[in-house]
Formats: structure tokens, C-alpha cells, sequence
């Protein structure tokens, strides 16, 4: 079957994307829009508003006057319950979001529905229970004074997103932002404008009041992504991307002092020792490996193996990735689909030239799949035979691509693993106890996982260190980041 007769399957068509700003659907100003193309047919599938500075202002002011309004004195209990309404009404349209996700990113339909758009839900879900139960702090000075400490609200912030979860990461900010009493500008990547289009009409529908959550489509530099950086009435941004994108927008930030929240790229380690169950660590890395086309920041893209593991890891992951199905989207079998665009296909497959002239030896794919002609897709890539310091090594490469280099002693493999200007998140596979703590507490990372992966906790802080991030996300230190505290000192 053509993919658009699975589409029909699935019955949801892709939309036209407009603005959503103070609670209307509005066009650009000049009329302007940019091509959706979708990555699996190649075909324009939409048209999208296309933002600049005077979006960004009417979001900015629309923002600015619901927060000065209802919004930051409504009791907490009603902003509750409308962010917990936000992700019911996520899930009721489960079906026509995960279609939609799917049509904009190439990913499985299945990967959607299973992943992304329930995740999504429980963003809003978890925030809305979680600020029941957030306190402050206070101390007493002996008879002589009082100390207590006050939380409140930022104002309005900017949430700037990419392409890859687009709807998980879209509302991993926005649901602590809201729950926090803030306003907000949303900014998705112009690659991922369909499911950040509805969500608008879901939080009206939710009872969220018009301008608390506005949303421009655009571009990064010199358009709504740049615009939203540089307003002096937005205090503060929260920004998931690329490294290099991160330093533009901390230098266009820097003029107004925004406060930066950094989720940026990562490149991680999967280490892997000799006592590990091969089974398990089979299974799980594959998905660590290839799950989202290998376009997830946590994928564990650098897979160290202990030396007397080596050779039947190899075989056995070899064996095991060829068995992945890289296909229609639409296609339930499907568990490989397409690269987000024609740009990041052939960054893509740069890397894996790179890697042969590295020195590197190809295990398996590294092509297009022959009965694929249309759409970005590229087959899952393992690279063997390469050293540490080869940039196919080192550079990020964000597609499913990953390299496998053997080890011989613990400390070889921290260093090697540590040697990299990232320190996103990292895999641990050893049955032993003490050495999982002993490597993990030594691994430089935010997150670092232990004969598992992407098992995810939402009350952990979640971000990357060196330059990886800026900051935490998650539970409290949403909290941190979206409000600010003032404590109030009364002599007794
Ligand atoms: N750490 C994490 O949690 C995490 C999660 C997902 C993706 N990522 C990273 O994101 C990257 C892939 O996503 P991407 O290609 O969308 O990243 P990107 O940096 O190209 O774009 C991200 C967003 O920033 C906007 N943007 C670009 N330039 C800008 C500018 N000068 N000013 C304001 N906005 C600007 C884009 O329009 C887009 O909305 C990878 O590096 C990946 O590792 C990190
Ligand atoms: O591609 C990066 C994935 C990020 C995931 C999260 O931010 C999360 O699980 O909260």
C-alpha cells in the first residue's frame, strides 16, 4: 500500500499551520509561510506560517497581559486542574497527534502512539500533581527573627524546541512553566510545526486563558527563534538544540539577561563489561542505538565493549540490527522510519563516508535501503575498527549511526568515554555492584543509567554538563528554573 492510502488508514490528514497568538489561529503579518514537506514521500504536505520580530511582539504583549491578569492569582489548585485537563485532552487525541507526529518527523506511527504523544499527557499529569506538594523554605533566628522564604512567578517565557520528540520536549517545559504561574511563547523547530499547532487549541479547550500560551512558527537566526531571544519583556528562556544554536542564543540573550535553561547535544557512551547479561544488554541496546531513527540527544551512540565480550557482541548486535525493519512510518512493522529532512540525511551519510575514510570497516548499513528510492531513509550503521579521536568518534552525529571499540582495563574506558566535550547521559552494563558505582559516580554526565536506559523518573533532575547543558529540568528543578524566590525576613 502507498504510504497516503496508510495515511487515509489512519485517517488524519496534515494541516495548514497558522500562529496561535492570544487565543486566535492567526497568519504572519506579511502573509508569509514556509513548504512542510513530509520526510518519507518528499511532497509538500502543508504550508506554515512563517514568524518574524512583529509575531513575536503581539505573542509577547498577548503573554504579558494574561500574566498580568488571571493567570498568576488564579488559585493553584484551578491552575492544576487545568494543566492535569491539558493532558487528558492530549490523550483523547492521541490517534490524530501520533499521526501527525509521525507525518512531520518520519518516525513510526507506533513509536508516536506508544511514546511520544502519552508522554506528552504525562508532562501536564505529573506537574499538575506535583506543585500540590512543592514548599519553600524558612528559619528562625533564635527569639530575634523570622525567616520565610516566598516562591512567584517569572513573567513571561520564551520555550524554544527541536524536531526530534517534538511534542514530549514541547510540553516537558511548558507544563512546569504553566505550573509554575508563568506565561508562555512557544517557538517549535520549523521541521515539527503540526502537533505544536494543535496544542494550542487544546489548552483553550483545557480552560487555559488566551495569551497564557502563544505559539510562532519561524526559523532560528533572523526570524521568530532570534526574536524571541533578543525581546527585553521576556525573562527568561528554555531551549533544547543544538550546542552551536545554544551559544547564539546565550549572546542574544546576554543583552537582556535572560535566564537560560540549556538542554543541548550529547554524544554517549554505551559501556559495556564483560560480566553483563549479553540478552539484555542486546535488547536494550538496540533501542539505545537506533529507537527515533537514532535521533534522540540520550541515544548512546559510542559503545565501549570490554575486550573478552567484544567479538560476540558484534555479532550478536549485527545480527540483531539487521533484523530492524526500516520502512513507511505508516507501516506498523515498521520499527526504522525516516531522517527528519534531505539536509540531515545527507549530514547523516557524511559521517558514515567519513567513518571509511577514518580507517573505519562498516559492519552493516550505512545506505539507503534499495526498495526505497523516496524519503530520507538510511539504514542502521555500525562502525567498527575506529579510534577514540576519529571524528565520526567524537561528533555528534544524530542519526542511527553508532561505532563499537573494544577495552581492555576500567580506567581506559572512563577516559575514553569522558573524552569528549559532552556530558549528556552515559549506559553502565556490569553485574557488578561496586563497580557500577565506583564507574558511574566517575563518568561525566547529568544522567547516567545502569543496565538500563532512558527509564525515566520525572521528579530526577534531567540535563547534560559541560557542553551538554546548562541547568536541570525535572521535578524541583523545574520548579527552580521557572519561578524565582524571595525571602522575607521579620524581626520578632
Ligand atoms: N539535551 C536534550 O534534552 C536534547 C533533546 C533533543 C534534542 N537535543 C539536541 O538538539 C539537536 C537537534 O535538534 P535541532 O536540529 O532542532 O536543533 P537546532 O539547534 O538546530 O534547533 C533547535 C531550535 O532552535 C531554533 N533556533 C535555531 N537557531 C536559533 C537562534 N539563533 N535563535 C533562536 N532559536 C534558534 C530552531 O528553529 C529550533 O526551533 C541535537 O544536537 C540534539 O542533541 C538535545
Ligand atoms: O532527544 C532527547 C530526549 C530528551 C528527553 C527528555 O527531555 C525527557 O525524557 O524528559
Amino acid at each position: 500500500m502507498q504510504i497516503q492510502s496508510r495515511a487515509e488508514m489512519i485517517k488524519t490528514k496534515p494541516i495548514d499551520c497558522l500562529h496561535f497568538i492570544d487565543g486566535k489561529y492567526v497568519p504572519s503579518k506579511n502573509e508569509k509561510t514556509f513548504v512542510n514537506i513530509n520526510p518519507a514521500t518528499e511532497e509538500v504536505m502543508g504550508t506554515v506560517a512563517e514568524g518574524g520580530k512583529e509575531e513575536i511582539a503581539l505573542a509577547v504583549a498577548a503573554a504579558k497581559r494574561a500574566f498580568e491578569g488571571s493567570w498568576r492569582r488564579m488559585p493553584a489548585g484551578e491552575r492544576a486542574r487545568i494543566i492535569r485537563r491539558i493532558g487528558d485532552i492530549i490523550l483523547e487525541r492521541k490517534d490524530e497527534l501520533a499521526a501527525l507526529e509521525s507525518f512531520d518527523t518520519g518516525k513510526p506511527y507506533g513509536l508516536a502512539s506508544s511514546i511520544d504523544i502519552p508522554r506528552a499527557a504525562y508532562n501536564f499529569h505529573f506537574f499538575a500533581d506535583y506543585m500540590a506538594s512543592i514548599g519553600t523554605e524558612a528559619y528562625q533566628m533564635d527569639d530575634v527573627a523570622l525567616n520565610y522564604a516566598i516562591r512567584r512567578p517569572l513573567g513571561v517565557v520564551g520555550l524554544i524546541n527541536p524536531w526530534n520528540l517534538p511534542l514530549l520536549l514541547m510540553t516537558w517545559k511548558l507544563a512546569p512553566c504553566l505550573a509554575a504561574g508563568n506565561t508562555a511563547v512557544l517557538k517549535p523547530a520549523e521541521w515539527t510545526p503540526m502537533t505544536a499547532t494543535l496544542l494550542g487549541e487544546i489548552c483553550k479547550e483545557a480552560g487555559v486563558p488566551d495569551g497564557v500560551v502563544n505559539i510562532v512558527h519561524g526559523f532560528g537566526p533572523d526570524s521568530a527563534g532570534a526574536a524571541l531571544t533578543e525581546h527585553p519583556d521576556v525573562c527568561a528562556i528554555s531551549f533544547t538544540g543544538e550546542t552551536t544554536t545554544g551559544k547564539h542564543i546565550m549572546t542574544a540573550a546576554a543583552k537582556t539577561l535572560k535566564r537560560l535553561s540549556y538542554e543541548l547535544g550529547g554524544k554517549n557512551p554505551n559501556i559495556i563489561f564483560a560480566d553483563a547479561d549479553l540478552d539484555e544488554v542486546i535488547e536494550t541496546t538496540i533501542k539505545s542505538s537506533f529507537i527515533n531513527q537514532g535521533e534522540v540527544c540520550l541515544c548512546g551512540s559510542r559503545i565501549y565493549v570490554e575486550r573478552p565480550l567484544y567479538d560476540a557482541f558484534v555479532e550478536r548486535f549485527t545480527a540483531k540490527t539487521k533484523e530492524l525493519i526500516v520502512g513507511d512510518p505508516l507501516d506498523p512493522n515498521t520499527t526504522v522510519g525516516t531522517l527528519i529532512s534531505e539536509e540531515h540525511y545527507n549530514r547523516v551519510r557524511s559521517y558514515v563516508e567519513l567513518a571509511v575514510e577514518e580507517g573505519g570497516v562498516i559492519e552493516t548499513g550505512g545506505k539507503r535501503p534499495e526498495h526505497l528510492s523516496t524519503g530520507y531513509y538510511l539504514e542502521p550503521t555500525i562502525i567498527t575498527g575506529l579510534t577514540n579521536d576519529c571524528r565520526v568518534v567524537q561528533e555528534e552525529i544524530f542519526g542511527p549511526v553508532v561505532t563499537i571499540l573494544p577495552f581492555d582495563r576500567e580506567e581506559e574506558v572512563i577516559k575514553q568515554a569522558n573524552d569528549t566535550h559532552y556530558g549528556l547521559s552515559a549506559t553502565i552494563w556490569t553485574n557488578d555492584l561496586r563497580r557500577a558505582h565506583r564507574v558511574a559516580a566517575q563518568i561525566e554526565a547529568g544522567i547516567i543509567w545502569v543496565n538500563t536506559w532512558f527509564l525515566r523518573d520525572l521528579r530526577t533532575p534531567f540535563g547534560g554538563m559541560k557542553q551538554s547543558g546548562i541547568g536541570r529540568e525535572g521535578g524541583m528543578h523545574s520548579f527552580e528554573f521557572y519561578s524565582e524566590l524571595s525571602n522575607i525576613c521579620i524581626k520578632l
